[in-house]
């Protein structure tokens, strides 16, 4: 495959607008067309006698490649190919348009996630080409409803592979990243491997009221006592977190790489952790690193101008630090709210959850570690961390115990905030570099446990 065609699959994939756009709101039609199409750009991995592909949930890819060595435990690469909406307002280049300009692909899904469904392919894609036969067998699971909960993609695979009594060795999904310019005083990058990540509650706050004329008010509204409750949540921000492990073992292990004094203050976490943890919780971002967040993010009230409202909803949306349970945060929770007349209804929830190996026997994270060594040299720093997002392994925790979130990528601030923001796009280096990843880690996984030197070259 040349370079151009190399990149020209990805603006393609880019072109079809495979959007989720609400709990059962998906575009079907979209996601049949991206079916078709990575079976007419990847011929070879179709057509491969020992690499099985089934559709699951009517839109989600399993494939099946089954290694030469039945003794190796499998292992699961994970992608997913729907995108979250993106209304044309804002944007450089129109998000659907695929635009390859000035060394960079453009559009909604470039950074999440159709780089790693695309990657994933064109590295096994030219693995089959050089005739390359893995001994560990592995699976690779395109889910297609990541962006509204994978309950029809991930959870249906997942119970699939269990009912065949699959277990894996690990698997590799999206998340962190080799994080640049994140951290004040850290020019150099950090590649961030996340063993666990953030639980989720959705939940909807709800007041009920009589409804009556607007010319005589009572004292107080749905609206005012709903609004009232969630400015109380958002003012009052849950408990700091730092002290519980995770963190600290990613803050000790940059620690070296700052300049004085920092590099003392992060090595004595054990005097200096208070205050660190409260340098954290100013940033927006570094503060989701050290406690449950909580977003007010649906409010629907009111049927008319002049009616008193019977009904005020209000949905918050809150990530649960992996020391803390859902039913932990639900109880503070209704202590801040401390309001009778609000009901609570729980939408989704899910725990964290465990927290994965990253120790020198931990398979999957020594293999990212290898692979992130050789293919990004210049990245001194490899640690463990957390996920502040949310992803479709936190579906299959009951097929293994180490789960790593990882894209093989390079992410700046601006480029965070392009991810589900406006002007996503990936340089045509970065997508190389991702296929390349994926190649040799592919090779890697089949080894048996030392790296050997002698891989295909791309
Ligand atoms: C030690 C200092 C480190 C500095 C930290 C910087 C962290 C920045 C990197 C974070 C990247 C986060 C990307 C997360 C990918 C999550 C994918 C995603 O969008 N998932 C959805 C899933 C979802 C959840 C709930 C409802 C619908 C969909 C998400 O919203 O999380
Ligand atoms: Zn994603
Ligand atoms: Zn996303």
């Amino acid at each position: 495959m040349d370079r151009k065609s190399c990149t020209g699959v990805v603006t393609g994939a880019i072109h079809i607008p495979t959007v989720s756009f609400g709990p059962k709101e998906l575009n079907t039609t979209a996601l049949a067309e991206f079916g078709e199409y990575i079976h007419s750009v990847f011929p070879t991995v179709f057509k491969t006698s020992f690499v099985q592909h089934e559709v699951i949930g009517e839109y989600s890819h399993l494939f099946t490649v089954q290694g030469s060595d039945p003794s190796l435990q499998p292992y699961m690469l994970l992608a997913h190919s729907d995108v979250v909406p993106a209304p044309d307002e804002g944007w450089e280049v129109p998000p659907f348009s695929g635009l390859e300009r000035d060394g960079f692909i453009h559009g909604r899904g470039t950074l999440d996630n159709k780089n790693s469904v695309m990657a994933i392919l064109q590295a096994l894609e030219l693995l089959l080409l050089r005739n390359y036969i893995p001994r560990r067998s592995f699976f690779i699971a395109l889910g297609h409803d990541e962006e509204i909960s994978g309950h029809n993609g991930a959870q249906k695979i997942s119970a699939l592979l269990q009912a065949r009594g699959v277990q894996l060795a690990f698997i590799v999904d999206e998340g962190n990243f080799i994080l640049d310019g994140f951290i004040p005083n850290l020019k150099k990058p950090f590649a961030i491997i996340a063993v666990t990540e953030k639980g989720a509650i959705d939940l909807m706050l709800q007041v009920n009221m009589t409804p009556g004329h607007s010319s005589a008010p009572p004292k107080e509204t749905s609206i005012g006592i709903l609004a009232a409750a969630v400015s109380r949540l958002e003012q009052t921000p849950m408990p700091n977190m730092f002290g519980s492990g995770l963190l600290k073992m990613t803050l000790q292990e940059l620690a070296h790489e700052f300049p004085f004094p920092t590099n003392i203050i992060l090595s004595n976490l054990w005097l200096f952790g208070p205050l660190v943890s409260r340098l954290m919780e100013r940033n927006y971002i570094t503060n989701a690193l050290v406690t449950t967040t909580t977003a007010l993010t649906m409010f629907n009230a009111g049927v008319k101008v002049n009616v008193i409202p019977p009904v005020a909803q209000a949905i918050i949306n809150f990530r649960v630090d992996p020391a803390q349970t859902v039913q932990e945060v639900l109880e503070l929770v209704k202590n801040i709210v401390a309001d009778s007349r609000v009901q609570f209804h729980v939408l989704s929830a899910i725990d964290p959850p465990p927290v994965s190996p990253s120790d020198h026997q931990a398979l999957g994270y020594q293999l990212l570690r290898q692979t992130i060594r050789s293919v990004f040299p210049e990245v001194n720093i490899v640690a463990p961390g957390i996920c502040i997002g949310n992803t479709d392994s936190r579906h299959y925790t009951n097929l293994t115990t180490g789960i790593y979130r990882f894209n093989p990528l390079y992410l700046n601030p601006q480029s965070f905030r392009s991810i589900h923001g406006i002007n996503e796009k990936i340089s045509v280096r970065a997508y190389e570099t991702q296929v390349k990843f994926i190649f040799e880690f592919i090779q890697n996984a089949d080894t048996d446990q030392e790296p050997v030197p002698h891989l295909h070259e791309l």
